[in-house]
C-alpha cells in the first residue's frame, strides 16, 4: 500500500479537488459500496459524459420546481408522523430524517407508484452498508463488508426490478404519471451519437443516488433541528421570516413555491451555517495519476492525498469565532474567502444534488413543527428529541 498525504492548504486543496487529470477519486472500497456507478472508476471524458446526461433533470431550481409540491406534502407527512409518534416517546431524529431525505429521492428518481415498505427496507438495507463504510473489507461471514455487499445485492435486485417494471409500462403504453421521474429520463435518454444508458448502469445510478444523497441530507436535516432548537433567537428570526412570506401569499396559492423559497433570505444563511459547522467523517479521498508538484513538494504517482473541508470551514482564519453558531456571519456574503466554503466540493467532482438536498432544508427547517426538546447526545441515541407541531400565529 502507497502511503498518502493530508492537504492543509486551501489554494492546493483546491487545486487538487479540481484537477481530475492529475488527482482521481479514490475512497476506500467499503464506502463506494453503494455507489459503485458510471461516475466512479471511469475516464474523466466518461465521467463528462454521464454527469451531462443524469444530472440535469436534479440541477437548478428551475427543474427542480416540479417536484416541489410532492417534497412538500413528504415534509409535511413526516414531521406529522414524527409528531404523532413524539407524543408516546422521543423519536430518534436521525433516522426520522432518514426516511424523510429516502422518501424524498425515492420520489424524484423512481416515482410515486412506490409502497411506504419498500422505502422502510431500503433504508434498513442501506443502514448495515453504512455501518461498513468504516470497516475492513474482509468478505466473511459475520464482518460489516460481508453483510454490506449482500445487502447491496438485495436492494440491486429491488432497483432492477423497479425499473424492468417501468420498462414494461412504457412498452405497453401505460405509464400513468405526466411528470417524468429520473427513471423516465433515463430510460429515454441518449447522448450526442445516440448511445443509451445500459439497465446496469440506470440501476447503478439510481442506487447511487440514493444512497449518496439520503444520509448526507439527512444528517444536515438533523443538526439543523439540533442549532435552531438550541439558538431560540434565530429559530424567532426564522419563523417571523416565514410568517412575513405567509403573509403575502395570495389566499388562491395553496403550496410553497420557488420565488418563496427565493425570498427566505435569512434561512439560507442558516443553512449555509448548518452546512459549515457540521462535520463530515470522512475526507475529500484522491489519489494522484503522476508526480504532481504542489507548493514545492513532489506528491508521488500513487500517494493517496486526503483533505478536509473541516480545515476550512472551521478555520478562524476564513470565519472569525468558528465554533460558535452564528446566520448573521453570511450577512455580507464575502465570508467564502476565496472558495473556503464548499460543503458540496469543488470541481467536476461538485454535488448534483445540492440543490436537491438545499429545498429538502428549506421545507424541514420552516418552523411549522419546532422542537420543544432535545436532549442532543449524538450520535450514541441516534439524536432522541422530540417533535411538536404548533401552528403558526
Ligand atoms: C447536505 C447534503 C449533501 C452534502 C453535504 C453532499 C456532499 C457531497 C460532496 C462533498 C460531494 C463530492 C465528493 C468528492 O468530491 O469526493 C458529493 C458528491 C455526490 N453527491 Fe452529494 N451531498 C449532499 C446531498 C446529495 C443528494 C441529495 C444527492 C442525490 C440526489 C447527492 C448525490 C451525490 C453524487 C451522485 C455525488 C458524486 C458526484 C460525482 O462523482 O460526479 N448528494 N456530495
Amino acid at each position: 500500500m502507497k502511503p498518502g498525504i493530508v492537504v492543509h492548504t486551501l489554494e492546493a486543496s483546491r487545486k487538487v479537488l479540481s484537477d481530475e487529470n492529475k488527482f482521481k477519486l479514490a475512497y476506500p472500497e467499503t464506502h463506494l459500496i453503494a455507489t459503485q456507478s458510471p461516475l466512479i472508476n471511469v475516464s474523466s471524458e466518461e465521467h463528462k459524459r454521464f454527469r451531462r446526461l443524469i444530472t440535469t433533470p436534479i440541477l437548478g431550481y428551475n427543474s427542480l420546481a416540479k417536484f416541489l409540491d410532492p417534497i412538500e406534502s413528504i415534509v409535511i407527512e413526516s414531521l406529522e408522523e414524527m409528531a404523532s409518534r413524539s407524543t408516546k416517546q422521543p423519536v430518534m431524529l436521525i433516522k426520522e430524517t432518514m426516511a424523510l431525505s429516502l422518501r424524498v429521492i425515492v420520489h424524484i428518481f423512481i416515482g410515486s407508484y412506490h409502497h411506504h415498505n419498500t422505502i422502510q427496507k431500503v433504508q434498513h438495507l442501506f443502514g448495515a452498508i453504512d455501518e461498513a463504510s468504516f470497516s475492513w473489507p474482509i468478505n466473511f461471514p459475520g464482518f460489516p463488508y460481508y453483510k454490506a455487499l449482500k445487502n447491496r445485492k438485495k436492494v440491486e435486485e429491488i432497483v432492477k426490478s423497479i425499473v424492468e417494471e417501468r420498462k414494461l409500462m412504457i412498452k405497453n403504453g401505460s405509464e400513468v404519471t405526466e411528470k417524468k421521474d429520473l427513471v423516465d429520463i433515463l430510460l429515454e435518454v441518449e447522448d450526442v451519437d445516440g448511445r443509451k444508458l445500459k439497465d446496469e448502469d440506470i440501476v447503478n445510478m439510481l442506487m447511487a443516488f440514493s444512497f449518496a444523497g439520503h444520509l448526507t441530507t439527512a444528517t444536515a436535516l438533523m443538526w439543523s433541528m439540533v442549532y435552531l432548537t438550541k439558538n431560540t433567537l434565530v429559530l424567532k428570526k426564522v419563523k417571523e421570516e416565514q410568517e412575513e412570506i405567509l403573509k403575502s401569499r395570495p389566499s388562491s396559492q395553496k403550496h410553497l413555491s420557488m420565488e418563496e423559497i427565493k425570498k427566505m433570505v435569512y434561512l439560507t444563511k442558516v443553512i449555509n451555517e448548518v452546512l459549515r459547522i457540521i462535520q463530515w467523517a470522512i475526507p475529500f479521498c484522491r489519489k494522484a495519476t503522476t508526480d504532481v508538484e504542489i507548493n514545492g513538494y513532489i506528491i508521488p504517482k500513487g500517494w493517496s492525498v486526503f483533505i478536509w473541508q473541516r480545515d476550512y470551514h472551521r478555520s478562524p482564519e476564513y470565519f472569525p469565532n468558528p465554533e460558535e453558531f452564528n446566520p448573521s456571519r453570511w450577512d455580507n456574503n464575502d465570508n467564502t474567502k476565496g472558495g473556503a466554503f464548499f460543503p458540496f466540493g469543488v470541481g467536476t467532482r461538485i454535488c448534483p444534488g445540492r440543490d436537491l438536498s438545499k429545498i429538502e432544508m428549506f421545507e424541514q427547517i420552516n418552523p411549522e413543527c419546532p422542537l420543544s426538546y432535545m436532549p442532543a447526545p449524538m450520535p450514541k441515541d441516534n439524536c432522541l428529541g422530540k417533535v411538536t407541531k404548533v401552528t403558526m400565529e
